[in-house]
């Protein structure tokens, strides 16, 4: 039997990673091959028109997992119903700026959106954030959406880790899945510290340690 669509919420579907985003989760690579879904999209007044544009190449596209699409600037009607959140609208941050510069403009937004995820989302809805300080606004978010589960809401550190990865395997010339134990601690700004201490690479004879092999601490 056919599956219900589920209503995935996307904010900031007009800027970069929200329009790279949103065909991705139409072609059912978020919620599979079989789960058909409707797609939210929210965005703010002055992208409204960038916004339509997102619609009309989705609906060109003619997903056949995507089963309507709401494009809009009203918060309200965005997140009614949702049952995924995918809050990547914000305020990213310019030349010479840290992530937790962008906070004081995040965290306004944030506040108001989980708002009415409280009031409107579907009971259990999963929330994933995106827009920086990641970890804060999820905070933020949990805060002012205390009905949402805890365990419902995550945030999208993970590239601090996959870019540790990345670095490596540059530096030592391996592949990226060939690097293991890698440890991103503290916070998603400057006070975040790569840990490279129980880092290894996995070679045809044996695991070697990543220190040992940049041995260069500095680095
Ligand atoms: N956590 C991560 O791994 C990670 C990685 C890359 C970027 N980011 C963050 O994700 C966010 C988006 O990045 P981007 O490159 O797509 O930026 P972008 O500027 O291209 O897009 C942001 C979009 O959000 C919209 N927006 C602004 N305020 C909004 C609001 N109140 N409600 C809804 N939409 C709103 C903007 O109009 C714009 O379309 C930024 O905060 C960026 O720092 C996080
Ligand atoms: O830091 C940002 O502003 C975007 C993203 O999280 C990154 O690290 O590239």
């Amino acid at each position: 039997m056919a599956k219900e669509p589920v209503r995935v919420l996307v904010t900031g579907a007009a800027g970069q990673i929200g329009y790279a985003l949103v065909p991705m989760i139409a072609r059912g690579i978020m919620l599979g091959p079989d789960q058909p879904v409707i797609l939210h999209m929210l965005d703010i007044p002055p992208a409204a028109e960038a916004l339509n544009g997102v619609k009309m190449e989705l609906v060109d596209a003619a997903f056949p997992l995507l089963k309507g699409v709401v494009a809009t600037t009203d918060a309200v009607e965005a997140c009614t119903g949702v049952s995924v959140a995918v809050m990547v609208g914000g305020f990213p941050r310019k030349e010479g700026m840290e992530r937790k510069d962008v906070m004081s403009k995040n965290v306004s937004i944030y506040k108001a959106q989980a708002s009415a995820l409280e009031k409107y989302a579907a009971p259990n809805c999963k929330v994933l954030v995106v827009a920086n300080p990641a970890n804060t606004n999820a905070l933020i978010l949990k805060e002012f959406a205390p009905s949402i589960p805890e365990k419902n809401i995550t945030c999208l550190t993970r590239l601090d880790h996959n870019r540790a990865l990345g670095q490596i395997s540059e530096r030592l010339n391996v592949q990226v899945s060939d690097v293991k134990n890698v440890i991103i601690w503290g916070n998603h700004s400057s006070t975040q510290y790569p840990d490279v201490t129980h880092a290894a690479i996995k070679t045809p004879e044996g695991e070697k340690p990543v220190p040992a092999l940049v041995n260069d601490d500095a680095w």
